[in-house]
């Protein structure tokens, strides 16, 4: 039988990131994806391509959380940007009501190129957190969200796993990605029991917009097909590495993951470890 997943997240005019990343990675895995959509970003050419983010109301995104569940029994539900914290509510509720659904929280607080956003940590801690399945903080997120000044190292992201699990999520995945300090993309992943480092080989310095939400939206697909965590997340990496290195430029500072990468020209740069 299909599997279906909900994405709830801002679209990225881009094409990188956002819920155009989340569907094209459902698509990629055999989901079928809807969304519900509570933002949209554009990019000013009269400002050097900067962000611009218009918020969907939140009477709107409430009708489309109720139109996605009449309508479906999801098997994996993913959050990206979120905006505000009714927004926040909303979707707690929505959760609460599918009782049991596998989640998976990307807690988007900053976009690359980018300064950090709208601050929902609280909101995240107190409402999404202690239902998720996955929460996938990159190192300022997870930083922001248990008030720390930075995370530099594997021993702190391991530190700062163990603090948002106790906070109530069911798994934590911390992303070193592009900005932890070596030659290897290293995240840490936590289930309460055991610590899993995943690590990659470094595919530049470069930080690619769309990387996290595909990401998430990868763990969601593989949660949602029935892989176990520690599975979902060793081959989210994998995919995503795939597109990282298969990443195009576009006319900002950023480039785009390409999500089809994996399926279409994989790398032989990809080999994901797990320790
Ligand atoms: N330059 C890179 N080379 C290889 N892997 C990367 C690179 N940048 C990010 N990743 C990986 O991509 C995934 C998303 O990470 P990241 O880009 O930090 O997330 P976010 O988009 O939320 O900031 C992680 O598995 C991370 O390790
Ligand atoms: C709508 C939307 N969601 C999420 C993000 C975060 O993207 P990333 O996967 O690069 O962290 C962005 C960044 O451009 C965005 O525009």
């Amino acid at each position: 039988m299909v599997k279906r997943a909900l994405t709830v997240a801002g679209s990225d005019t881009s094409g990188g990131a956002g819920i155009q990343a989340d569907l094209k990675v459902f698509e990629e895995h055999g989901i079928f994806g809807t969304t519900a959509l509570t933002s949209i970003v554009t990019y000013d050419p009269a400002n050097e391509l900067h962000h611009d983010i218009d918020f969907v109301d939140s009477a709107v995104i409430e009708k489309q959380l109720t139109s996605a569940f009449a309508l479906h029994a999801f098997d994996g539900v993913k959050s990206g940007m979120l905006g505000s914290t009714e927004t926040v509510t909303l979707l707690a509720a929505a959760l609460h009501r599918a009782e049991g659904v596998r989640y998976v929280l990307d807690p988007v607080l900053v976009c690359k190129g980018q300064g950090m956003m709208v601050d929902l940590k609280q909101a995240f801690l107190d409402e999404l957190l202690p239902q998720a399945s996955v929460v996938t903080p990159n190192l300022q997120e997870a930083a922001a969200l248990v008030g720390a000044e930075s995370i530099d190292t594997v021993n702190e992201m391991r530190d700062v796993a163990r603090e948002l699990h106790s906070r109530g999520a069911k798994a934590v995945m911390v992303k070193g990605g592009a900005r932890l300090a070596g030659n290897q993309a290293v995240d840490v992943l936590y289930d309460g029991e055991e610590f899993t480092v995943f690590t990659s080989p470094k595919l530049g310095d470069l930080m690619v917009n769309g990387a996290g939400c595909s990401l998430a939206a990868a763990i969601t697909s593989e949660l949602a097909l029935g892989s176990d965590v520690r599975t979902a997340v060793e081959r989210a990496k994998a995919f995503v590495t795939h597109a990282i290195a298969g990443h195009i430029s576009n006319a900002s500072s950023v480039d785009s993951v390409y999500h089809a990468a994996a399926r279409l020209s994989p790398s032989e740069d990809v080999n994901v470890q797990r320790q």
